[in-house]
């Protein structure tokens, strides 16, 4: 029955009603629980989980690693919410905000044994939901039972999981011309994905010959640069320098990817930025809210190229990564155009950093 919602649009909804605090389902074939995103839980409904069972709150292990909490399931932690905590210290473990202030929160105790494999599936969806990678998790027995009483979305992990590592299939919605201070011969591509993500832009100028490397950026979304204008990174000034280049040779592409904050979303970006005045590198605040370096998945990018007929580039970039990923996917690079712009007194650090940590060419 083609009415039924497929596994794709049920982790769509699922990513909805983590960022609305409403309970999810998960379940393996042999143990179901109910989990609520750290970040949106209430203290209604965590009372509820309380009548149910003993909640755990499940981290990454670089949350954990900041926590000192043992991270027994190797890339997650299962830490036990003490009977006498509030919503207060839920938060406190899954937000980084406070650790400065109040760095003691434990000793935290982690739960050893047993499938962690919920809670890993909990954190993939948090993540994919762009809210902290921490969700609170009870044991039930009834899965299919408290999905029809409460009318919860219920994710199975075996035919969940495969899907969440995975980039969707993209479909081009519409394009239109649009002339633009760069170049008034400018062609802006719409994207959207089959599993309810974001959309991705491409922006096409000129002409360019397919059977030849096009000039192309793999640009990813920072509101923060691009639009405000912000002295903390470099995104806006290489954002103009990249069109302005593809203008003056009068044929490139620029992907605009809406993978904000290297993939964690605006809102954890600022969480950043707020652990970044508090002396922390831009690595190592990703690290403390329990995020990688880099969440982000160039792949799509070669994809969006290919659908538009490319398969060589000249890429405009001082990241080796997009470069690897671009070559794994099959999307030559002809050459590496590199894109040095816009250094500021605020962004000076950040850029030493992505080069001696992140492994940026200079
Ligand atoms: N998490 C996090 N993201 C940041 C920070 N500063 C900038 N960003 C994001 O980093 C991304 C910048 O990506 P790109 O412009 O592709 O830069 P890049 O990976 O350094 O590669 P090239 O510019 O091609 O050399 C954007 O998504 C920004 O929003 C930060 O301090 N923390
Ligand atoms: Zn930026």
């Amino acid at each position: 029955m083609s009415l039924l919602p497929d596994i794709n649009e049920l982790i769509a909804r699922a990513r909805a009603d983590l960022r609305m605090g409403v309970p999810l389902v998960l379940e393996t074939g042999t143990e179901a629980a109910l989990a609520i995103s750290a970040e949106t839980l209430t203290p209604e409904r965590l009372g509820d989980l309380r009548q149910i069972g003993d909640p755990v709150i499940a981290i990454t292990a670089r949350r954990a690693e900041t926590l000192k909490a043992r991270p027994y399931d190797g890339d997650v932690a299962r830490v036990l919410i003490p009977r006498d905590t509030d919503l207060g210290w839920i938060r406190s473990v899954a937000d980084p905000a406070d650790d400065l202030i109040t760095p003691m929160k434990g000793p935290l105790n982690s739960q050893r044994g047993g499938s962690a494999a919920l809670a890993r599936l909990g954190i993939a969806l948090a993540k994919s939901a762009r809210l902290l990678p921490a969700v609170v998790l009870v044991p039930i027995t009834e899965g299919a039972r408290y999905a029809a009483d409460f009318g919860l979305t219920r994710l199975n992990h075996a035919l969940a999981e495969p899907h969440l590592g995975e980039r969707s299939v993209m479909n081009e919605v519409v394009h239109a011309r649009l002339p633009m201070a760069a170049s008034e011969a400018g062609r802006l591509h719409i994207y959207r994905p089959e599993d309810g993500g974001e959309e991705h832009y491409a922006i096409e100028i000129g002409r360019p010959d397919r059977s030849k490397p096009v000039l192309a950026r793999l640009h990813s979304a920072c509101f923060t640069g691009d639009v405000m204008g912000s002295l903390k990174c470099d995104c806006g000034p290489q954002l103009h320098a990249a069109l302005e280049h593809m203008g003056r040779e009068g044929a490139g592409v620029l992907l605009y990817l809406n993978q904000e904050g290297r993939g964690i979303g605006l809102a954890n970006k600022m969480r950043a930025y707020s652990l970044q005045d508090q002396g922390f590198d831009t690595v190592e605040a990703n690290h403390r809210l329990g995020f990688e370096d880099d969440e982000r998945d160039f792949r799509l990018g070669a994809d969006i190229l290919r659908e538009l007929g490319f398969s060589s580039v000249r890429l405009l970039t001082n990241n080796p990564k997009k470069i690897a990923m671009m070559e794994k996917t099959g999307v030559t690079v002809a050459e590496r155009v590199p894109l040095k712009v816009g250094e500021t007194a605020y962004n000076r650090h950040y850029l030493a950093t992505k080069a001696k940590k992140s492994g940026h060419l200079l």
